[in-house]
């Protein structure tokens, strides 16, 4: 792959216990991982729970150092480039967003206002991505602890979006989301990827979402990489067998 625009190379990731001692590693959160990632890919991450998704994600935004190995972006490595441009390239939507006591309007404002862009702009900008996420008018003057969990999640994610980063990173953006709304906002993000370039990491359960707009499909066990397949390729529906039944299993285990 020519110059790749995120690159991970054999990066390993150990937790961090404070009973350990100097001289002990914690136990392994990810293993040897390395994939590349260009422009416009749309990647799909997936794997049970606890394979190691958010940890990876973590890491592409930095929130996390790797133990070993390397990350790059445009072929620049992580710890050389200044965290704040880092974070304005590299934007990440957690499964649990705070809107800060803001009202939404100003919640999607805010990042913009930081940038310093011009009053109309920013007007502009925040309208226009209200209405391509078709938020209602009546959510705009609410505070947090006025939303649902759904909405909230809604929120968080058009004020990424509204940012216009590099590479887009979402954990489970839609797991309090209805279908409809889910399915209009795989659809919206897949046509940035196009029309913006956007490079879009999306972990997600939901396979059926994954399928009707990744490109490509990581499958993370244990902290490994099991697969890295164009989505293409991908049989869905042994996928989707295989995972529920791992999932049950597991869930046997720890019940
Ligand atoms: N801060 C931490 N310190 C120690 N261990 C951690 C930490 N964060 C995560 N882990 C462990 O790392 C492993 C991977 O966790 P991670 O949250 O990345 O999994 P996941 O695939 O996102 O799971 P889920 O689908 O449940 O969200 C788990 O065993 C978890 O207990």
């Amino acid at each position: 792959m020519d110059n790749p625009k995120l690159k991970l190379e054999q990066v390993n990731l150990f937790a961090k216990l404070k009973t350990l001692k100097s001289n002990q590693q914690g136990y392994p959160i990810l293993q040897d991982i390395s994939f590349e990632v260009t422009k416009s890919e749309f990647i799909g991450i997936i794997g049970l729970t606890g394979a190691g998704k958010t940890s990876l994600l973590r890491l592409i935004n930095r929130l996390d150092e790797p133990s070993s190995g390397k990350i790059y972006l445009d072929n620049q490595e992580y710890r050389q480039i200044p965290i704040l441009e880092l974070r304005a390239n590299v934007t990440l939507v957690a499964q649990e967003s705070k809107l800060l006591g803001m009202t939404v309007r100003e919640a999607l404002a805010y990042p913009l206002v930081l940038r310093g862009l011009a009053k109309q702009t920013i007007e502009q900008r925040v309208n226009s991505w209200i209405e391509q996420l078709h938020i209602p008018n009546d959510w705009l003057g609410r505070t947090e602890v006025q939303l649902s969990a759904g909405q909230r999640q809604l929120i968080a994610i058009a004020r990424a979006l509204i940012i216009q980063p590099k590479i887009l990173l979402l954990d489970e953006p839609t797991s309090t989301l209805d279908i409809g709304t889910a399915e209009h906002l795989m659809q919206l993000l897949k046509e940035l990827t196009q029309t913006h370039q956007t490079t879009i990491l999306m972990v997600n359960h939901q396979l059926e979402l994954a399928q009707m707009s990744c490109t490509r499909l990581l499958h993370l066990q244990q902290g490994r990489l099991l697969a890295n397949q164009k989505a293409l390729e991908v049989d869905w529906v042994n996928l989707r067998s295989c995972l529920t039944q791992a999932q049950t299993q597991l869930d046997e285990e720890w019940s």
